[in-house]
């Protein structure tokens, strides 16, 4: 993990990161992600979209811990502002695998938030599926990745992929995952502060629902843009402001949008050149510094 400029980066060094956590605890990762492109191919029957998505994980992480409770009361010990401890996603992961594979203890949470909320980097979803793989071990259920997926799906449509662990094209509202292989890449990211409603943007009238299906090698060949984008431009029109911004730096070699937004990244197959764009953020701009992950940091935990 790279800290370089406190002023603009979102990172903590692990020295305030490990007081976070009661001593002698072991933290798990839950990194966030980026939707490299998203199209919308069209809708299901109950109203969620179908869509193509390449899910990649960078090195930018919530970081949880867990103390198992043998009295089966599951509490986030340290809940989030303007979020009732029920709605956290890392609560309602718990309760669901205690209730489904019969299980009757507990677990207090501590939970330490890096990822921005809402900003289309995936952290409740990432919170989530870490939650549901380290209690799967600690509570001693040990179900399959597969089942476990199965599970996430419950809870949102981008927990799955984490849990499955490798970056991955994804189809259908995002639980039918290929593996893919992604060369080294760096990314800068913006983090507008403004926050768009993943379902908002999926209301709109004017987003386009009809993208022609693609093939992974299209993909592969630079293919893909994000639907949601102009859509998000227009609700908040910072979006397209930093979005100019990144593409007119030089020695990217994609930028866009990630999911619902409204955070933005420039892709960069050097550090170097990422590091000269990062350091070239105005004042007036936030954002942070992350390279592309080849697996998630708990693919064989
Ligand atoms: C767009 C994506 C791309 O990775 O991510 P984010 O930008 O939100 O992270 C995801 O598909 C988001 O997944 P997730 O954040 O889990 O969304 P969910 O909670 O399942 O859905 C929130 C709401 O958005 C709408 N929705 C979501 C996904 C989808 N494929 N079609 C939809 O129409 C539905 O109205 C749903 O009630
Ligand atoms: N542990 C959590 N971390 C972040 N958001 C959470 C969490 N639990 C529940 N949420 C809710 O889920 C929403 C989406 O969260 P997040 O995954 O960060 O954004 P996105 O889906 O845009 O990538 C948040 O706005 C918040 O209301």
């Amino acid at each position: 993990m790279l800290v370089i400029d406190i002023r603009k980066t979102l990172k903590l060094n692990s020295e305030v990161e490990a007081s976070l956590f009661p001593s002698g605890l072991q933290t798990f990762p839950a990194p966030a992600k980026l939707n490299l492109f998203l199209h919308v191919v069209g809708r299901r029957a109950d109203g969620y979209h179908l869509l193509q998505t390449t899910f990649r994980f960078i090195d930018f992480s919530d970081r949880l811990a867990f103390t198992v409770r043998s009295d089966g009361i599951i509490k986030v010990m340290n809940p989030l502002s303007d979020l009732p401890e029920v709605d956290n996603l890392c609560t309602r992961a718990a309760k669901l695998l205690r209730d489904r594979s019969g299980k009757t203890l507990g677990v207090e949470i501590y939970l330490h938030k890096q990822i921005p909320m809402g900003g289309g980097l995936g952290g409740g979803s990432s919170d989530a599926a870490t939650t549901l793989i380290v209690l799967n071990r600690l509570w001693g259920i040990n179900w399959d990745r597969a089942r476990l997926m199965m599970l996430g799906l419950e809870l949102g449509a981008d927990v799955p992929v984490f849990i499955y662990g490798e970056n991955a094209f994804a189809e259908g509202v995002g639980e039918k995952l290929t593996q893919l292989a992604l060369p080294p890449a760096w990314y800068v990211v913006l983090t507008p502060p403004v926050h768009i409603l993943t379902a908002d943007i999926f209301a709109c009238k004017e987003l386009t629902r009809n993208t022609i299906p693609i093939k992974i090698s299209a993909f592969s060949m630079g293919a893909g843009h994000n639907d949601l984008e102009p859509v998000a431009a227009r609700m908040q029109p910072i979006v397209g402001d930093w979005l100019q911004w990144l593409k007119q730096q030089p020695g990217t070699s994609k930028v866009g949008m990630s999911g619902s937004g409204a955070c933005l990244f420039a892709e960069f197959p050097e550090a170097s050149s990422a590091l000269k764009v990062f350091e070239r953020i105005p004042v007036d701009m936030c954002g942070f510094m992350a390279k592309g992950l080849a697996e998630h940091p708990l693919l064989h935990f």
